[in-house]
């Protein structure tokens, strides 16, 4: 049985000034299942990422034509706040980025910034987050040391607590993974297997490997035009576009 779509991008088109970044893009992506995004560098990957928290609006020239939704509601409406579509869509970037804080003030910044300020609710929740991105027992007994004495690995899983602690029902992870050594890539790639049960991942990656293990549907995009959209295995045995199989064969990107 098919999932409820959860994001979905209809005739989407992007530019920063005059360049067309995303050509007509039509995408739904399943709730609680990772999409991953793929493609040679520059086609657009993060962009497209980018609008589904909004991000790309702090970028002069910016402007997109075409709707994007998350739970059916268009995100672009004049009738929605970003904070709170902030809320439901957390992000990831590539290289973790956690505040010079202790690994606790990170955990719990976003709770903090909505005004909670009870210590309980505030523990709880930096517990909880923790154990969800499978850092807890690292750190249990440091968490009021700086975050930044973490190791990169140790730091990207903070960063996903972080994101986490907002109870959001999205996460984006912009290639979470490339500057962590094969160990903490692996650990993350459990995490993500783990979290699909209770949010929707989206994922750019570079790794073709790494998409087929974490990934039930993968997209590829070429040259700002998403060329195919897949079950992953599907995707990776028999795509249906020379490009793709050009790109995944890694005779370019
Ligand atoms: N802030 C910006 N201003 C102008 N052009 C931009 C901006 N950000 C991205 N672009 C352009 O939009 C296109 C898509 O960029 P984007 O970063 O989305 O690609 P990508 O597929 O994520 O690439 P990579 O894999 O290298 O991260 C590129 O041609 C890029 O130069």
């Amino acid at each position: 049985m098919s999932k409820k779509t959860k994001l979905e991008a209809k005739n989407l088109n992007a530019f920063y000034g005059d360049f067309h970044a995303l050509k007509d893009i039509n995408i739904a992506m399943e709730e609680k299942n990772v999409t991953a995004f793929i493609g040679p560098s520059g086609c657009g990957k993060s962009t497209f990422l980018r609008t589904f928290n909004r991000m790309n609006d702090y970028i002069d020239g910016f402007r997109t034509e075409g709707e994007i939704l998350m739970d059916n509601r268009d995100i672009y409406n004049k009738d929605i706040r970003v904070d709170e579509l902030r809320k439901e869509v957390g992000m990831v970037f590539q290289k973790p980025n956690p505040f010079p804080k202790t690994i606790f003030e990170n955990v719990v910044y976003g709770l903090r910034i909505q005004g909670i300020k009870k210590k309980d609710v505030l523990e709880e929740a930096a517990e909880h987050s923790l154990k969800q991105a499978a850092l807890w027992d690292e750190v249990k007994d440091k968490l009021h040391k700086s975050a930044l004495a973490l190791s990169g690995g140790q730091q990207q899983r903070l960063c996903i607590a972080r994101a986490l602690a907002i109870s959001p029902s999205v996460l984006l992870m912009d290639e979470p993974a490339s500057a962590l050594d094969p160990i903490s890539t692996a650990k993350i790639e459990e995490l993500i297997y783990k979290l699909k049960h209770d949010y929707t991942i989206v994922i750019v990656t570079h790794n073709m490997q790494q998409a087929g293990r974490v990934s039930d549907n993968t997209a590829f995009f070429y040259m700002g035009e998403l060329v195919e959209y897949n079950k992953t295995k599907t995707m990776f045995t028999s795509p249906k576009d020379d490009r793709t199989q050009n790109y995944i064969t890694g005779r370019f990107g």
